[in-house]
């Protein structure tokens, strides 16, 4: 990338959006142009239209997109459908219109099936039905991958696709419904830490409700207590996790080292298959991070498995071999990671999003 070059990040005060901007500004480029979703609804094709039309981006992250957990995948299913295909199709397409040297494309490892064979390659997309959960976001990411795909090979731009694993970091979300697993985790051992040690008015502080029974209604239907805090499904899934910092290191060095043309094998006929699994390589299952992260935020109460929620995909591991055969490897892994999510929390309480 041109170090002047004007640098479009969408989605600049997501988990991943902020730390591309900070990866960017700490490798000097400083020619970065943002919106906030209130600014800019990149679902919406004429203000997407309007604002390339005005500021004509050389380079794009698409770090943009309706996120959530697992609940939130299977209950707003229509919203994680509809509004990523609205926001891929409006940056991508208005990316090509108005001549942007190269786009990087977030999808997700949840593109691929459920019983994907362990560590999922790349090949393995669209060979077996997906997690029925969040199938609705995995279709969309899907799109996304094959709109850049079909946009490279048709108009010749240089659109990249990344599937990252599952991430977080400063800035994560933290809502007790709708955020991934290891935020939420953080923050109920957190709150049940607080109630062990009777310190009911820092519940009510951090749930920000009036009152303190009020506090413990909610603390009741997220199941933690003095005593114990509950977990969603069985415990048995795996996951595998990837500091979010890292997760934009990988994106600006992707940009910075491969090209769409990168993808073509010697000699192939089609073209296929041109994203890059983005993960560290290891998992662990819900049970031990649970017990990691009990350990890491120092509650002493127990861990209640409750079946009745959903687990989701089994097992989702990422083969990392292209990454790493491109020169980038993670460098946080998740002990360390745990405990500066744990201090980020603690010390950043106007940034905590779902808070
Ligand atoms: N977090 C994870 O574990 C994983 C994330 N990913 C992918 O990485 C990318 C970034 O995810 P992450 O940073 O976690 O997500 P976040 O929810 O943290 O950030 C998404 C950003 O997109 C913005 N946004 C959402 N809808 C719109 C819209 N219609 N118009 C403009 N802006 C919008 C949000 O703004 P606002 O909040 O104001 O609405 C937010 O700033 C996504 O593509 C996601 O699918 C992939 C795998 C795992
Ligand atoms: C990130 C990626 O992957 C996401 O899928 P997921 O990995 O299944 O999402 P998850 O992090 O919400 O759950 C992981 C596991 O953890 C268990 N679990 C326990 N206790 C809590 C809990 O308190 N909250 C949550 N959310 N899960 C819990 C939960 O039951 C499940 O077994 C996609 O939605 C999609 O967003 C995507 O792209």
């Amino acid at each position: 990338m041109d170090l002047n070059g004007k640098i479009f990040v969408a989605g600049h005060r997501g988990l991943v959006g902020s730390a591309i901007v900070r990866q960017l500004q700490n490798a000097g480029y400083t020619n970065l142009i943002t919106r906030t979703h209130t600014e800019l609804d990149l679902t919406d094709q004429l203000a997407v239209a309007d604002f390339f039309g005005k500021e004509k981006p050389d380079y794009v992250f698409l770090a943009a997109a309706k996120v959530g957990g697992i609940i939130a995948n299977n209950t707003y299913r229509a919203d994680f459908i509809y509004e990523n295909l609205a926001i891929q199709n409006n940056v991508i397409h208005q990316s090509y219109l108005h001549g942007v040297k190269k786009l990087l494309f977030l999808g997700s490892t949840c593109i691929y099936p459920r019983e994907c064979p362990q560590p999922m390659k790349e090949e393995s997309l669209l060979t077996s039905p997906l997690e029925y959960t969040n199938e609705p976001y995995a279709i969309a990411k899907i799109a996304g991958i094959k709109l850049c795909e079909s946009y490279n090979l048709q108009y010749g731009t240089n659109f990249i696709s990344v599937m990252p694993t599952n991430l977080y970091g400063p800035g994560d979300n933290f809502d007790l419904e709708k955020s991934h697993v290891l935020p939420a985790m953080v923050r109920k051992m957190h709150l049940a830490k607080l109630m062990e040690s009777g310190d009911l008015q820092a519940v009510v502080a951090d749930l920000q409700v009036p009152n303190e029974d009020e506090a413990l209604a909610i603390l009741g239907k997220f199941g933690v207590s003095s005593t114990s805090v509950q977990i969603w499904g069985t415990g048995k899934p795996r996951r595998e996790f990837l500091w979010s910092e890292d997760m934009a290191a990988a994106c600006v060095y992707l940009m910075q080292e491969r090209d769409f043309a990168d993808t073509y094998a010697p000699g192939s006929k089609e073209v296929r298959n041109t994203h890059i699994n983005i993960g560290t390589g290891e998992d662990v299952s819900i049970a031990e991070l649970a017990e990691l992260v009990r350990q890491t935020v120092g509650f002493g109460g127990e861990l209640v498995f409750d079946a009745s929620k959903p687990d989701g995909t089994l097992r989702k591991l990422t083969d990392v071999s292209k990454l790493h055969a491109l020169g980038w490897r993670h460098q946080v892994d998740l002990g360390e990671g745990v405990q500066k999510l744990y201090s980020w929390y603690l010390n950043n309480d106007q940034m905590r999003r779902g808070v």
